[in-house]
């Protein structure tokens, strides 16, 4: 395996393609949730509905403050701000996201409001017990030390207050595949922890799991967004997404989590 990216490189990576990226998914960074995999749904439907199994998850209560651990182009960070009226801190390694972010959102400090913040997961620069809850929707596929990620989130969540993950796992250790490879290479991801390496974390930093889902069957359809973008933006670039889009269906030991934590 190549050396592990750090956040400078990830943030270097989201600098470059978080346009490209949120036009094909509907606005957000991440993946749909499929309820029937043959229905015709738009990549913006989709990803919606994911950011609300993560939002069920949370349930925060009015008034909350939440951090959006990894909040992308500051979508997700909106629509849980505004659908639960509590106030969200969206953090990036991305100064390009932060400036995309703020230039569609306005940013505030009530209930209902967002802030956009450039802040590494493994560093945050918040005191101790400053907030009541957190999530993270594939974020820690990129972190080079998840467990020092999970310390720092457990540090600044009230005891008692939950933290969502959605995020890429493996059922078992992969050996090492072209589609794996280009899979990490595009994206920047560190080695995928496999089930037990998350939970294992999460106890360690002082979470107890609530809940473990795999949740792949309905992620899985998102391959054909993939494969359509690759059709429309066409040439080399194209050609990667439409060779990832097949590579995903290759990976079997290629799962994907939703995880209830709460802070003990
Ligand atoms: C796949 S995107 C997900 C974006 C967003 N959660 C969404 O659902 O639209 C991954 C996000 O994680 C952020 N990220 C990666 N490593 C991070 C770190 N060490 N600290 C904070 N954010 C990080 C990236 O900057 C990016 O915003």
């Amino acid at each position: 395996m190549a050396v592990e990216p750090t956040p400078a490189i990830v943030g270097a990576m989201y600098d470059c393609y978080s346009k490209i990226f949120a036009d094909m998914l509907g606005g957000y960074i991440h993946l749909g949730y499929w309820e029937d995999p043959n229905k015709h749904e738009t990549p913006e439907v989709v990803a919606d509905r994911m950011t609300l199994k993560v939002g069920e998850r949370l349930s925060p209560a009015r008034g909350q403050r939440i951090l959006d651990v990894g909040c992308g182009t500051g979508k997700t960070t909106v629509q849980i701000a505004t659908t639960y009226d509590v106030h969200v801190t969206g953090i990036t390694v991305s100064h390009h996201q932060i400036e995309l972010a703020q230039a569609k959102y306005e940013s505030g400090e009530n209930p209902g409001e967002v802030r956009f913040e450039f802040a590494n997961a493994m560093e945050l620069p918040y005191p101790d017990v400053s907030f009541d809850g957190a999530y993270a929707i594939e974020s820690f596929l990129h972190m080079n030390d998840r467990l020092r990620a999970m310390q720092h989130i457990s540090r600044v969540l009230r005891p008692g207050s939950r933290l969502i993950i959605a995020d890429l796992y493996l059922d078992r250790p992969c050996p090492e595949s072209k589609a794996m490879a280009l899979y990490y290479e595009m994206f920047k991801l560190v080695t995928l922890p496999t089930g037990d390496d998350l939970q294992n974390f999460l106890q360690l930093a002082g979470f107890k799991v609530l809940d473990f889902t795999d949740i792949r069957a309905n992620i899985l359809p998102s391959t054909k967004l993939l494969a359509e973008s690759g059709k429309s933006v066409g040439g080399e670039e194209g050609q990667k997404f439409l060779e990832l889009a097949s590579g995903l269906e290759e990976l079997k030991e290629l799962g994907y989590a939703l995880i209830t934590a709460e802070r003990i």
